[in-house]
Formats: C-alpha cells, structure tokens, sequence
C-alpha cells in the first residue's frame, strides 16, 4: 500500500511539473510572439494550441480559417510553431523567392520510428544527404531514359488491371467491380516492380503477401493522428497504450523484410552482371559509388538505401491510384465529359490496339481532365510540410527558424481569384483560359506535385501512371452508376487525401476491348 502511494505521489508531482513546463513555454512563446511580428492567425490554448481547430480534414479547416486571418497564418500544432499559406503568391514566396531556406522537413516522431528517419529523401532535412538523395533520384532513378525503360513492366502492369476488370465482369455482367482495389493494387505493383523486380499487390508469392500486409500496416499507422507528434515532451503520458511499441515492431518488420530483399539483390548482382540483366532501381542504389569527403569512393549506406526504397513505396503507392479514382468519380459525375474523353481516344487511337504511352500528348482532351482532377483534388493537399532552416521573412513577417510551413494546395486549386466558378470541374478551362499551366511546379497555381527544391521527383512517372491508365479504362470500357446511385464527392483523408465513398462503378466492354483480354 505505501508503495503504491509513494509511486502515485511522484507520479502526480511529474505530472505537475510537466504541466508547469508546458504553462512556462506556453507564456515564453506568447511573449516571444508579441515580440516578433509573426503572421496573423488564430489564437492558440495552452499546450494544444491549435491542435482543436484542424477537425479530421485539416485542408479545409485550414481554408476555411485562412477566409478570416488571411493568406498567411500562424498556428501551433501543440508545440509545432506552424504557418500555412493559401494563395499562389504566398506559394511562390514559400516555394521560390524563399525556397532555399524553406526546404527542410520537420521531424516527426513516427516517422522516426516507421520508416528511416532523416536517411531516406522525403523527411529527410535539408541539407549533404537529401542533396546526395535528391541527385540519385533526378539522374539515376526518374530519369527519362530510366522511365523509358521500365516501360514495358508499366504496360503489364495496367494490362493485367484492364485484364482483371475483364473476368470481374464476365463472372456478373451488369454488376459492379472493386476498380478502386484494383487500381491501388496497380499503384504499388508498377512501383514494387520498378524498384525490386516483383510485384507485392497481385502476387501469389508469400513473401510479397506478407510485405503488402506490412506494408498497409506500415501506410495506415503513418496515417493515425497521434497527439504525441504534436507534443513531443508529453508523449509518454498521452501516446496509447502500447502504440510506440507497435510502431517499432511493424518498423522492425519492415527492415527484415528490406533487409531480405537486399541479400538477394546482392547474391544475384554478378549472374545479373555476367548475363546483362537489365537493373531494377535497389540494383541501381546498390551500385552507386559517390564521392566521400576525402576524395574516395563509397557506398550509399545500407540504411540509406532501405530508408530511399521506403520512401518510394509510400510515396509513390497510392498517389496515382486516388488520383484516378477521383477522375473517374468526376467523370461519372458528368458523363458527356466521359463520352468526350471516350471519343478522342476512339479518333487517335482507333479500335485495334490498346492506348500506348506514346498516345498521352495527343490525347489533349483527357490531359486536360487530368490536370482538372489534381486541381480540385490534389493527392497531397497540403503537399509535404516544409521547415525554416533559420529565420527569415516572409511578406514582412519574421519566420522563426524551425518553423513547420504548410502550403495549403486545396485551397489554391479553389481560389475563386484564379478560377472562374473553382468548384465546378471543368476540363475546357485548361484549353482555353489556363491552356498554358502545367503541373510540373511552374504555375503556383496548380501544384499537385509541389514546386521548388523539394517537389516530388518522380511527376514524369506519376503523371505517365495516371494519364495512361485513365486512358485504358475509358478506351476499354464503358462505365456507369448502379440503378440508383449517385456520386459522393465526400472527402477522407488517410495519407492521402481519398474519397469518403468512392462510386461503384458498372463496367461493359467495348469494341475497343482488345481480344487477349478476352481470353483466360
Ligand atoms: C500522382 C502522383 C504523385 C503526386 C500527386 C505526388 C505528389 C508529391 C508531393 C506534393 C510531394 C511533396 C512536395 C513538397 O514537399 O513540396 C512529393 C514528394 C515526393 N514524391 Fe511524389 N507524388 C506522386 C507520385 C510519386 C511517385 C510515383 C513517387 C516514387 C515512386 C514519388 C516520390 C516522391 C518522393 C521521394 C518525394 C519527396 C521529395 C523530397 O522530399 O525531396 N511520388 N510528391
């Protein structure tokens, strides 16, 4: 009984102390704040700040709180000193004029224990080792002549989907198909292949059972809103129970399975050698040698390698498939949009072959519906978040170093200063007024893939997945409703931002459909 009391005692005082803590640093950053002229925003509580006002779809709790403190703000996620901005010319403050002092990430703590931390790319902060990342990825990984490459995976790929809907629908015509699995399933097995040699969705294979498993572990616990990221110092009083030891073992799991991955690619490199096999991109990181300080040649670490593949597989995963999840769900939404895209496929590539990757540039019709897509849905809606790398202004406020920013791209893609009616999804703006904005981090006004330094690497091979494979699906098939539904264009927001209720969708071949899919 003493025991139990005196523990309970020192643990009340902890509390208490803690709580002190919090209340000091809370004053001290208020004073701070008065002190610095910081960017207007909404008055923080005590140790949540923020935290309260972000509900479950930050994006648009965000948009609706910049409509009254402005297109540049400052909140505080718990402890996390956080900035959004909400308009293209915010964007291109935080994205160009400033980017070089923009372009860290903060550090969170689940990604410390989930993927690899700072050795990957995508948290990585900025500095010696993203530049080292970022370069491999730009010449070694996404360049043209790599993509070209892996093109022939890509085509299987999206073959094997179209095939599949196929036998879905020969087993129930007239009932709907689990497109949307489906597409996923595309997503990771186009990038899996690319990156390991095997697919990890549609394998029948237990080891890539098992990494897909863990791998939908690994994207669902990056996806739970944890309040210990926000308030680090109390995080062993208020994670869930157990939660941080989940994290390490799904980690541990994971690098096992990296791990395993890696010692084959190791044993089969010189037979790879000998017989001129082509590389997947772990053969292609292994490989690389870089200049150390001294001048000398060294492998990228082991730790790098599985840290950078990580970061692919979950960045590279479910962009693309929500991305064409959301296009199909618009276009059913105004079928005489699906019936046009429909015939510009039937005119250029005509009824005897299936759409190849060298049909997307004239294809101007279905581009534009793509882009439409990305502007009213991007996958990342608040991109990446950014971080200062030490103080700086911005539109006459100070910055403070170690600043999380937010780049609100939702609600850019709806700003009613540059879009005519922004919620109405219509394709023709981008052939007519905005025929000349590109996604490729050019325009601040469309941003899917982000801009700047830290804008996605890979926007080549993502928007080739999703222009590709929407053309397929219209090209092959005709789509409807079931009797009696309607499109939910709801939103929910896992890692990326996905529909609340993604439509069930009616497929029937057409005579576009190409024979071998006909056959078993
Ligand atoms: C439709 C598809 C995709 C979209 C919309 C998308 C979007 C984005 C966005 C918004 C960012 C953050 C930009 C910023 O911080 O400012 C990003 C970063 C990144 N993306 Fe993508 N992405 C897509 C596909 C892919 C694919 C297929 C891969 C790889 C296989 C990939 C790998 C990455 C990586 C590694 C980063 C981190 C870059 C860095 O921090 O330097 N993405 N992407």
């Amino acid at each position: 009984m003493e025991l139990g009391g005196n523990l309970y005692d020192s643990q009340l005082t902890a509390l208490l102390a803690m709580l002190l803590i919090a209340l000091f640093y809370y004053c001290y950053k208020r004073m701070q704040g008065r002190l610095l002229l910081l960017p207007p925003g909404p008055s923080p509580l005590p140790i949540i700040g923020n935290l309260h006002q972000l509900g479950k779809l930050s994006h648009q709790a965000l948009h609706e709180l910049s409509k009254k403190h402005g297109e540049i703000m400052y909140l505080r996620f718990g402890s996390i000193p956080s900035v959004v901005v909400s308009s293209t010319k915010m964007a291109t403050q935080v994205l160009n004029v400033h980017d070089h002092v923009l372009a860290s990430r903060p550090g969170v703590s689940r990604v410390k224990y989930m993927l690899y931390d700072k050795y990957g790319i995508a948290m990585a902060p900025y500095g010696e080792h993203w530049r080292l990342m970022r370069k491999i990825c730009t010449l070694e990984l996404f360049a043209p002549k790599r993509l070209k490459r892996y093109k022939d995976p890509r085509m299987q790929e999206v073959c094997f989907m179209l095939q599949s809907i196929y036998k879905e629908y020969s087993s129930k015509p007239g009932g709907a198909v689990d497109y949307t699995e489906k597409l996923c399933a595309l997503g990771m097995d186009i990038v899996s292949r690319m990156l390991l040699s095997k697919r990890i969705a549609n394998s029948f294979d237990r080891d890539s059972a098992d990494f897909r498993a863990l791998f939908d572990e690994t994207l669902a616990l990056l996806a739970t809103f944890n309040l210990g990221d926000f308030i680090p110092y109390l995080a062993w009083l208020i994670a869930p129970l157990g939660q941080q030891g989940r994290l390490r073992k799904v980690h541990q799991r994971l690098d096992f399975v990296l791990e395993k991955s890696i010692r084959e690619h190791e044993q089969h490199a010189h037979a790879k050698k000998d017989q001129d096999l082509s590389n997947d991109l772990l053969d292609v990181l292994l490989n690389i040698k870089f200049d150390g300080v001294d001048q000398t040649q060294h492998n990228l670490s082991r730790i790098s390698v599985k840290g950078v593949i990580a970061d692919l597989l979950t960045g590279g995963s479910h962009t693309s498939s929500s991305t064409i999840i959301w296009a199909m769900a618009e276009l059913l939404h105004k079928p005489t949009l699906l019936t046009r895209a429909q015939r510009e496929i039937d005119t250029i590539v005509g009824d005897s072959r299936t759409v190849d990757e060298s049909d997307i540039p004239q294809l101007k019709f279905l581009m534009a519906i793509v882009k439409e897509t990305f502007r009213l849905h991007p996958a990342a809606p608040l991109l990446v978040p950014h971080c200062s790398v030490e103080t700086c202004e911005l539109a006459g406020y100070t910055i403070p170093r170690g600043t999380q920013i937010l780049v609100n791209a939702w609600a850019i893609g709806r700003d009613p200063s540059v879009w005519q009616n922004p919620l109405e999804f219509n394709p023709d703006r981008f052939l007519e007024e905005h025929i000349h904005v590109d996604v490729l981090g050019h325009n601040m006004e469309l941003i899917p893939f982000g801009a700047g330094r830290r804008k996605c690497p890979a926007i080549g091979l993502g928007l080739c997945i999703v222009q590709h494979t929407l053309a397929c699906l219209l090209h092959c098939f005709e789509w409807r409703l079931p009797d009696g539904h309607k499109v939910d264009l709801g939103e929910t927001r896992k890692l990326v931002l996905g529909m609340r209720k993604a439509p069930e969708l009616v497929p029937t071949p057409r005579a576009t459909t190409p024979l071998y899919m006909k056959t078993p």
